[in-house]
């Protein structure tokens, strides 16, 4: 279940006025999803989805709709934000933001093969490039800062051997930070979330990247291991599996060739991927807050992926 705020039929008709979109006919809650109240709208123009943000605010959500417009109006496959009379992209509906977005066709693919990989792998890459003139910034609010708060909250719920593993890890991505290299790698608004669970297909055709609401500016190999890091692996054991590895890397690589310093930072970069959502499961499993983390995930699946990427040889990255 994931409708903490209740929207009927006779609240939308009047709110729906202000937007381009007729009249709506019909809503359903949708049930998936832990962060946000999310509804597909049917209107005179077609199928929606309406989302209320509960956690994000007005001030935040203006970064994360943009962006999609910006995307969307350039080709990149996300939902496109729609405006309202007054060319607003967030308005207030029973007092909490709200957005109406396009809606993607088909379905998340749960067990990608090595050609949904490379249909993510390029998209992801044209991703970035159409990002660098998207003009406002606003940072990932979950990289080095945030680690570095969070990782005191919860080392005391930690066994020794992980309270050993976190402390290591936070050490080695804050002296990382610091190295030239990391300094030279290419920035710009990455997803940051790009999990298989937040992309949709319709066969073997990706119809869009969507829940861009951990969106920041970052690094761009950042959201490149974060999705390798789950498109790529086997789920029971987290290894990766170099056939999809291979099919995504080479895919972005042909729309965005990757640096010699992303190819030198690419093993601490998906140390960092593991590390960040080891650390976010962590807190959340330890400290959920209020009652939108429902079932919270399973922290155990990032700390064995983050020990493999610590142990493993990396297989390399495409040169140019
Ligand atoms: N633009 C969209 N087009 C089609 N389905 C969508 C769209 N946005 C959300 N959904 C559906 O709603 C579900 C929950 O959305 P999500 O953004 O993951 O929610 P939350 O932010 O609460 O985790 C998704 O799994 C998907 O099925
Ligand atoms: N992908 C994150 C959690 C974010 O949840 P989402 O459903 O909004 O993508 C994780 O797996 O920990």
């Amino acid at each position: 279940m994931a409708v903490f705020t209740s929207v009927t039929l006779e609240d939308l008709t009047p709110w729906m006025k202000q937007f381009p979109l007729g009249k709506a006919l019909n809503i359903r809650g949708i049930a998936s999803g832990i962060e946000n109240s999310n509804f597909f709208i049917d209107t005179e123009q077609g199928e929606y989805v309406l989302t209320i943000f509960e956690n994000l605010n007005f001030e935040q959500l203006p970064f994360y709709l943009k962006l999609m417009r910006h995307l969307a109006d350039r080709g990149v496959l996300v939902p496109a934000p729609i405006a309202n009379v007054d060319g607003e992209l967030c308005v207030a509906l029973h007092g909490k933001p709200a957005a109406i977005v396009s809606k993607l066709n088909g379905s998340s693919q749960m067990e990608p093969q090595a050609v949904h990989c490379a249909e993510v792998g390029a998209m992801l890459a044209r991703m970035h490039l159409i990002g660098r003139d998207f003009t406002i910034h606003q940072a990932n609010l979950r990289s080095l800062d945030w680690w570095q708060t969070t990782v005191p909250k919860v080392l005391s719920f930690l066994s020794d051997t992980n309270r050993q593993l976190m402390q290591d890890e936070i050490a080695f991505q804050s002296a990382f930070a610091l190295t030239p290299t990391y300094k030279a790698l290419a920035t710009g608004p990455v997803h940051a979330d790009l999990f298989r669970n937040n992309v949709m297909f319709d066969g073997e055709q990706l119809t869009g990247f969507f829940d861009f609401y951990f969106a920041g500016c970052d690094t761009w190999l950042f959201d490149v291991a974060v999705t390798i890091n789950d498109w790529c692996i086997d789920l029971a054991s987290g290894e990766l599996d170099l056939t999809r590895v291979n099919a995504m890397l080479n895919a972005y690589h042909a729309v965005r060739p990757f640096t010699l310093e992303e190819s030198q930072a690419w093993q601490p970069m998906l140390r960092a991927a593991a590390f960040r959502f080891w650390l976010s499961r962590v807190y959340d499993f330890y400290q959920p807050r209020d009652a939108e983390m429902l079932t919270p995930h399973d922290p155990t699946h990032f700390e064995r992926i983050l020990r493999l990427r610590v142990s493993q040889p990396t297989p390399a990255l495409p040169q140019m």
